[in-house]
């Protein structure tokens, strides 16, 4: 199943845990972490070199994995950086030739 609503799914769940912290969130934990933005900042590198050993090992199943997790928490990182996952949207789109 090829599903790319679900980004759009996951991204307005984070928006609601930014809005409405809850203790028991993830989200809200890293938006809300005495590090600041650094949590999150430290997520996406370390979720970065996980993709790229999976990959790189051509091991199929952590690639997907650490892909996804890559996503995730660089959408929680445009949040906790205040930028609109939209205007990235938009970004991608200008670069169309
Ligand atoms: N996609 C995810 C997702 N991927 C990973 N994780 C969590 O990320 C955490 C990080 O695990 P790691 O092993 O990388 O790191 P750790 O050492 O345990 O913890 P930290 O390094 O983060 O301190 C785990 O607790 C996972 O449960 C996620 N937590 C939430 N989501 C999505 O976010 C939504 C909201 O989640 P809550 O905020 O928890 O309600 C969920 O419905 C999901 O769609």
């Amino acid at each position: 199943m090829n599903d790319w609503n679900i980004l759009e799914e996951v991204w307005q769940v984070i928006q609601d845990r930014a809005e409405h912290p809850s203790a028991e969130s993830y989200v809200s934990s890293v938006l809300t972490h005495r590090k600041g933005i650094d949590k999150s900042l430290e997520k996406v590198g370390e979720e970065a070199v996980e993709f790229i050993l999976a990959a790189k090992n051509q091991v199929p199943e952590r690639t997907v994995s650490e892909a996804a997790d890559l996503l995730f928490h660089l959408l929680v990182a445009l949040r906790a950086s205040g930028t609109d996952v939209s205007d990235v949207l938009d970004e991608l789109a200008a670069r169309r030739k």
